[in-house]
């Protein structure tokens, strides 16, 4: 492909981008792919260089855009390689019209930049959300460890004892220790959180969103096996992906538990009164991920988040069914707004005087609201809210 059809082609995949954002559609990395599927012409080096395109365009955007092409004409205007490629030859993107704007550069749209400003996230922090994120991994401890494991490439050591830093795109699942289940691919972030779970072996731990179950297997890790872990979800597919993956980690102790959404407490019966932890993972507005995924900033509607917070509320009283005297809950968030991190956590400590906060012991993230907030500014991981309160 020339330079200037990469850029048409960037163009148009921004277009299937921007529609599914829309319709709660397809994330991009998926409309990439199946772009491609169709486009058999373009070789590796193509769809690297279309990927970068949209993956940049995305940045430089904070509300929605039109369309692709004022995206691209944001990407253009901090990059002086790009106008000339719009010179309307075969396959480029037609010439640029004198006063034709480009979309709104920003962070995010305006109500959400808002939001992120209130919590305390502007300047700088706002603008690490749209950084590149490295790969990190977890050395699986139930089959390796960090110190001995021998890999094809030695990475950068992180603050969680199993914690591993690679260049993004380093290509770790083809490598045999993860087909082995040595290693698994998680955000530093995301394993510092399950280190605040604490889990230990013999027992009885619910992650009551376990989703795919990536927390699911560091806790397991953590328990070295031993005990009982209940993997929940309200979506099936999600859900069905840990089988899989805990099998290939040797992880035996994890039953996954498929419940109806707002019927939670029905499939959680047996287990009431019974768990030591109750890890909530839970679904929110993903701010903290825009480093993977830049185009969840145009899917968050006012509503959406509006939802999300409800649930996550009522899932935090249900855990307080769930625990045992003594027992701990660990609620966690992706997100960098205060509605589901420190004002959460603390209106669930109004409403519930029996739980007792306390104070973690990770050395990283940024005290908030009796939890701890990690940032891709202070961090260099996604962004998280994590905190733990006991149950009297
Ligand atoms: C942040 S994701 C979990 C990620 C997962 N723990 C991991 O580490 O890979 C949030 C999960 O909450 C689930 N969820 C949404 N509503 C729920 C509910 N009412 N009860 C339990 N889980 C719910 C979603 O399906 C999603 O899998």
């Amino acid at each position: 492909m020339t330079p200037q059809a990469r850029v048409q082609a960037a163009i148009e995949i921004l277009d299937e981008v921007i529609a599914s954002a829309r319709r709660g559609g397809a994330p991009a990395d998926r409309v990439i792919t199946e772009w491609f599927r169709t486009r058999r012409f373009a070789g590796s080096k193509d769809r690297r260089a279309v990927r970068e395109l949209v993956y940049s365009a995305m940045r430089a955007c904070g509300a929605v855009p039109e369309t692709g092409r004022a995206a691209l004409l944001r990407l253009a205007q901090g990059d002086a390689a790009l106008p000339p490629l719009f010179d309307g030859s075969r396959h480029a993107p037609a010439p640029i019209e004198a006063g034709e704007q480009p979309a709104e550069a920003g962070i995010a749209p305006r109500w959400l930049e808002q939001r992120l400003a209130v919590s305390g996230i502007t300047g700088e922090a706002a603008q690490a959300l749209l950084s590149r994120a490295p790969l990190d991994i977890r050395v699986n401890a139930l089959k390796a460890d960090r110190a001995t494991l021998a890999l094809p490439e030695a990475g950068e050591p992180l603050l969680a004892p199993q914690g591993l830093r690679y260049p993004a795109n380093t290509p770790v699942e083809q490598w045999d220790a993860y087909q082995a289940g040595q290693i698994e691919v998680q955000d530093g972030g995301s394993q510092l959180t399950c280190l605040a779970v604490d889990a230990r072996g013999g027992e009885t731990v619910v992650d009551l969103c376990a989703g795919g179950g990536g927390k699911t297997l560091a806790l397991a890790a953590s328990m070295g096996n031993r005990g009982q872990l209940i993997a929940c979800d309200v979506d099936r597919a999600r859900l069905s992906r840990l089988a899989p993956r805990a099998e290939r980690a040797g992880v035996i102790i994890a039953q996954t538990l498929l419940m109806n959404p707002n019927r939670e407490r029905e499939a959680l019966a047996p287990f009431l009164g019974k768990a030591d932890a109750v890890l909530i993972d839970a679904p929110c507005s993903g701010t903290g991920t825009w480093r993977r995924q830049p185009e969840g900033r145009w899917r968050l509607t006012e509503a959406e988040l509006a939802r999300v917070t409800g649930i996550q509320s009522r899932l935090l009283d249900l855990a307080v069914e769930l625990v045992k005297p003594g027992g701990r809950i660990i609620f966690v968030t992706c997100s960098l707004l205060d509605e589901e991190g420190a004002g959460q956590f603390t209106a669930f400590l109004a409403r519930q005087p029996r739980m007792q906060a306390e104070t973690l012991t990770i050395a990283a993230g940024e005290p908030r609201g009796g939890g701890l907030r990690f940032s891709p500014l202070s961090d260099g991981t996604d962004g998280f809210f994590v905190a733990r309160a006991r149950l009297l």
